[in-house]
């Protein structure tokens, strides 16, 4: 006898049949549940690579454009709609469609999405305790839990009213506002306007033309470019990642894409070293595709992006074991910055206020006009709050170069004291010969690193004891080899044994550092990405100037004599 669970499953896929244009016989929807993993796709019989697994309108996904709501008051509803941000017109659209309930023309499909609190795994509906077991990871300072309820103050009831739909406030609980956005963060994607789909086809027919691609190739590239669930986008659009917009300047009207709800598109399950196929945006089609061979038997799998356990669980409620391929930790400005107090502190014990100069020089690198001026694509400057440490070694550049200024800094001030006292005493003065100092220093660390691609033993010393301090705050237990990650991500594991996977992952991440894996080998050449010299070869790049002028200075004194 058929559960109701199968009976939903029967319904949508009955309601993607009449509504998609094409639906592969390739394929089911099917129950994996006994994988914790809900529904998903699995292949059926074999699909070869760029194989179209369905296609389907433009029409047929939830969005702004094609919402009940916004159809609704003349017009008037639209022109409210497109001042809100993304995630606030979504969240009210679908909550509309499900108090329409069987009247929605997507209720076939709602029907199987997770709606009330309980479907979640989240971080958050995470309680305070089970939060506290993922100290120290920064994926708590990630969950937006205000900013997703001041958004709920902002639209609720205010919106509602306006919209002409009040009996939406009365659907929109606190915890419904949380589970649509919820729904909505682990299962939208960012649609690409039509323009700009054409837009990119244009480019890409005048650039394959010019360097005369064969046009499989191309076909297969541009699938394989094509990006999926919206979170993957995080990088471009950091303000569109949660529930926070509400300024004018994120309204949707700005966008060149629209949050969507995607029918079957959103049932594929994601694992990041498994994906084999992805979804491609046409003028006026969507089709999921395959990119790689799949196997009869074989789940299809798209992909949410290139997230560690840290942000699959706060975005998803799931891990991948025992690892995601993007795993990373990350060292906050505030480790950094006490390191290097305590160690001008313990060389410069006689020097005054040696917490404020570590401060000084971090405020004068991070606004190095030099740094600004030559890296264009990075607005921040260099001192930003927290610095990814990925596994396998590899660091942001930001990273490196930041370590590499102060341990110069360091090293060259260790070289004469008497100078590094008389700079200490004009750290607050500007255009001081400290200033000069820490930017002539900073320019010289920037020219050897990104030309040569030139690190120090300083700086290699001090990454090492600076991870060593930040793998310093996560349990004993995930450090020291006592720990074992589970085989296999399951529904009913407890949220701390989560949070240790979460956090273990970190610790890896870390302890690739500290055993000496940075750094990393180039895939091509094989060869180390960085070349280490020795400090004082470094240092006389970096004092030649002030060598220079004590010697100038020294000659006059003889002279003088
Ligand atoms: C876009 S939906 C995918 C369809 C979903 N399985 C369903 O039954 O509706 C994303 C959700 O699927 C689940 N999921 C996706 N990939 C998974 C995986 N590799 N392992 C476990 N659960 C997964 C998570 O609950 C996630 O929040």
């Amino acid at each position: 006898m058929s559960t109701p669970f199968d009976q939903k499953t029967t319904r949508f896929v009955s309601w993607i049949q009449s509504n998609f244009d094409f639906v592969s016989p390739k394929f089911e929807v099917a129950d994996l549940r006994s994988q914790s993993q809900g529904r998903g796709l699995i292949a059926k019989e074999d699909i070869s690579v760029g194989e179209t697994l369905f296609e389907f309108p433009r029409d047929k996904i939830i969005n702004f454009d094609s919402s009940t709501l916004s159809q609704l008051n003349d017009g008037k509803n639209r022109d409210i709609l497109i001042e809100l941000g993304q995630w606030d017109a979504l969240i009210l659209c679908v909550a509309y469609e499900l108090i329409l309930g069987k009247e929605s023309r997507w209720w076939d499909y709602l029907n199987i999405l997770p709606q009330s609190v309980e479907d979640f795994n989240t971080l958050m509906f995470w309680n305070d305790d089970e939060l506290e077991k993922l100290k120290p990871s920064s994926v708590l300072d990630r969950i937006g839990k205000e900013d997703a309820e001041m958004t709920y103050s902002r639209l609720v009831p205010e919106y509602c009213n306006r919209l002409g739909v009040p009996k939406l406030a009365d659907f929109l609980t606190l915890d419904k506002f949380h589970a649509v956005a919820s729904l909505i963060m682990s299962y939208s994607f960012d649609v690409d306007h039509v323009d700009e789909v054409d837009a990119a086809e244009r480019d890409q027919a005048a650039d394959s033309s010019e360097a005369g691609i064969d046009e499989i190739e191309q076909q297969q590239g541009q699938q394989g470019e094509e990006d999926q669930k919206s979170e993957e986008d995080d990088d471009d659009d950091d303000d569109d990642d949660d529930t926070r917009s509400g300024d004018a300047s994120s309204a949707l009207k700005f966008d060149s894409y629209l949050k969507s709800m995607v029918p079957l598109a959103d049932t594929l399950n994601a694992n990041t070293t498994l994906v084999n196929a992805t979804l491609h945006y046409d003028h006026d089609k969507l089709a999921m595709k395959a990119i790689k061979p799949i196997n009869k038997g074989d789940q299809i799998f798209n992909t949410y992006g290139d997230l560690p356990n840290s942000e699959i669980m706060r975005k998803y409620g799931y891990v991948e074991l025992p690892s995601s391929a993007a795993e990373f930790a990350d060292i906050p400005l505030t480790v950094i910055t006490q390191y290097y107090q305590k160690k001008f502190s313990e060389t410069f014990s006689t020097v005054k206020n040696v917490d404020h100069i570590v401060e000084r020089l971090l405020d004068l690198i991070g606004q190095s006009e030099y740094l600004e001026e030559t890296l264009e694509d990075n607005e921040g400057g260099i001192v930003i709050e927290r610095y990814e440490i990925y596994s396998g070694g590899e660091l942001l550049p930001e990273f490196i170069l930041l370590l590499l200024i102060l341990s110069t800094l360091y090293e060259s001030f260790k070289t004469d004291l008497k100078w590094f006292r008389k700079l200490a005493r004009q750290v607050d003065r500007p255009e001081s010969d400290f200033e000069i100092f820490v930017n002539r220093a900073t320019v010289k660390c920037f020219q050897l690193l990104d030309q040569r691609s030139i690190v120090t033993e300083a700086m290699m010393e001090d990454l090492k004891q600076i991870t060593s301090s930040r793998i310093d705050e996560y349990p004993r237990y995930l450090i020291n080899g006592e720990y074992k990650l589970p085989a296999e991500f399951k529904l009913d594991m407890t949220r701390k044994g989560l949070a240790d996977i979460i956090l273990k992952n970190e610790v890896m991440c870390l302890q690739d550092i500290l055993d000496g894996k940075f750094p990393p080998v180039a895939v091509d050449s094989g060869e180390p990405k960085f070349e280490v010299m020795s400090n004082e070869k470094f240092l006389k790049n970096v004092m030649k100037r002030k060598q220079e002028e004590d010697e100038k200075r020294s000659r006059k004194r003889h002279r003088v004599n």
